[in-house]
């Protein structure tokens, strides 16, 4: 095995060592007259890999941003060029682009095909008329339901870990850090998204974690935090995956090198095993004749009562996908919505008084008819999403064989191309004063300006593979940010506590914990 593996590595040596060669003299696209994000993009997707692995040390979507400061168009791998302005969005992701999803899409697929990673288009528009109907906001009142239940039981944990009022002083760092927000959003968000997915109540919120049991391969048991093995998966994949068509090699290396890599693999097999499980459950409950409204019913049951065209590996696939898309984002925009607001009282002070006269002297879970309207939240939510795009990372896309302008380029036919959500979301020609959190900006009335911002505000992308979730996640945010701010005051550790990410796709703030008290005034 050591002969095996020191011969991989002496292959591996020598062919990074003819790489600089090659690219030498082969350029056949003419893209050496782009820059490169670091010194390997041109001649290897390894570069990328790089830089996504050393997230930890220095942000990677920020380096990306960095690079992006110096040329509206990036050389990111050898076939791969990421863009930043809206004309790049509308042609690569917009409705009449001729893109298709990328290579990467199949990579990432672990057997089973959801509407995310369906590469062809007119399956993935089946597929989607498939389930729009049970993505669509007539549900709202319905997905409320799930949702106020979920939040009973997180306000009697949050009550629970409430410490007394600031002192005079406003020493933060006094008392107890008893409310770690990013855990608890996403117990609130996956427990609800499994709630409105497949009508089941996983009692994560009662129980304030998200333990699981799930019987082993070989009928043995054992317990597994289901989010952690969910994310896992992402960890397994988010480093190695640029380079689609070694990937599968890359990861038995990693796997052989790495304690930790194999464990993420293990984890992610846990996280299948548990959401096969529940994709079962849930078929079972369709068999036994429940009729069901939740986001799984459309793939048993046609609209006229038909069978819908859809394998089981598809729907554990789909099932698999609304879990991680819909607990992910809005976890993940719920805790750097907070983090904005408390490090801009302004901001929060604003917002308080929209929702103290929507709200009244009301306690306990706001109620979606009374906050659904809120422009001021809905603004702090769009400019929280504008900094932090949830989904970070550069979504790919192939040019088809005939090319594509894209922006000011000639782009050849089969080039990866993408746009970077968070440099388009900074670029200076549209939003002034870029870096900083002004929910304001998005409540001017000027048209074309407003208009301007949205062409390249792209956190949900844009086109036919937009998200499908958008509406359930507003829901979801909406109620639960109305809820804790009318009800708490906050602090972080100390006023200058940065928040820190992680980042595999998502950008995972690590950690938001906060002091809470209730509001004198609720
Ligand atoms: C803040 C919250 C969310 C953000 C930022 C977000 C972002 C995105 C983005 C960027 C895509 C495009 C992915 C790609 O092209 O590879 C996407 C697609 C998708 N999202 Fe979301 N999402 C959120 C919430 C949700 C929710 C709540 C669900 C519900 C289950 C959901 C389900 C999906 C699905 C099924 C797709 C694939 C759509 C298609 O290709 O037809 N997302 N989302």
């Amino acid at each position: 095995m050591i002969q095996d593996f020191s011969t991989l590595l002496a292959l591996s040596i020598f062919v990074v060592a003819l790489l600089p060669i090659v690219y030498h003299f082969y350029d056949p696209k003419g893209f050496r007259k782009y820059p490169t994000q670091n010194w390997l993009s041109g001649i290897s997707y390894l570069g990328y890999c790089w830089e996504v692995a050393r997230n930890h040390e220095h942000f990677h979507s920020h380096r990306l941003h960095e690079a992006h400061k110096r040329y509206p168009v990036m050389r990111v791998g050898p076939n791969w060029l990421s863009f930043t302005k809206a004309q790049a969005a509308k042609d690569i992701y917009g409705y009449t682009s001729s893109c298709s999803k990328a290579a990467i899409y199949d990579s990432l697929s672990g057997g089973g095909r959801h509407l995310v990673n369906i590469t062809e288009k007119s399956i993935h528009s089946g597929r989607r008329r498939m389930m729009a109907a049970a993505y669509a906001p007539r549900h709202s009142e319905k997905w409320e339901k799930g949702i106020a239940e979920s939040m009973a039981n997180l306000l009697l944990h949050m009550d629970e870990r409430c410490t007394g009022p600031l002192n005079d002083s406003h020493d933060a760092s006094l008392g107890e850090l008893g409310f770690e927000a990013m855990y608890w959003s996403n117990l609130y968000t996956y427990e609800v998204i499994i709630k409105i997915g497949l009508s089941q109540d996983m009692g994560w919120l009662k129980a304030g974690n998200d333990l699981v049991e799930i019987t082993n391969p070989d009928g043995t048991t054992k317990t597994i935090s289901a989010i952690q093995c969910l994310h896992a998966g992402s960890r397994a994949s988010a480093v190695l995956v640029w380079d689609t068509q070694r990937f599968p090699l890359y990861k038995h290396i990693a796997m052989r090198l790495s304690k930790s890599y194999a464990e993420h693999v293990k984890q992610a097999a846990d996280w299948r095993t548990l959401v096969t499980r529940m994709a079962r459950e849930r078929t079972v409950r369709f068999e036994a004749g429940e009729a069901l409204d939740d986001l799984f019913e459309p793939m048993m049951v046609g609209k006229g009562g038909e069978k819908p065209d859809i394998h089981d590996r598809d729907r554990i696939a789909e099932v698999d996908q609304m879990i991680n898309g819909g607990g992910d984002g809005p976890a993940i925009s719920l805790t750097c919505t907070l983090y904005h607001l408390i490090k801009n009282p302004a901001a929060l002070g604003r917002l308080r008084e929209e929702l103290d006269d929507a709200l009244g002297h009301s306690d306990g879970t706001a109620p979606w008819s009374k906050v659904r309207n809120l422009e001021y939240l809905k603004a702090c939510i769009d400019e929280s999403m504008r900094l932090l795009p949830p989904v970070a990372t550069d979504l790919l896309r192939k040019t088809a064989p005939e090319g594509l302008k894209v922006d000011t380029e000639m782009v050849p036919g089969n080039t990866i191309v993408s746009v970077s959500a968070y440099s388009a979301h900074r670029d200076p020609d549209v939003f002034d004063d870029p870096e900083t959190f002004r929910p304001e900006r998005w409540l001017i009335r000027g048209e074309d300006k407003l208009k301007e911002m949205r062409a390249v505000y792209i956190p949900f992308s844009l086109g036919t593979r937009a998200c499908i979730g958008r509406n359930i996640t507003t829901v979801l945010q909406t109620i639960f940010l109305s809820t804790l701010i009318k009800r708490y005051e906050f602090a972080l550790p100390n006023p200058d506590w940065e928040m820190e990410f992680e980042e595999y796709f998502n950008l995972w703030p690590i950690q938001l914990p906060l002091r809470i008290w209730r509001r004198a005034t609720t």
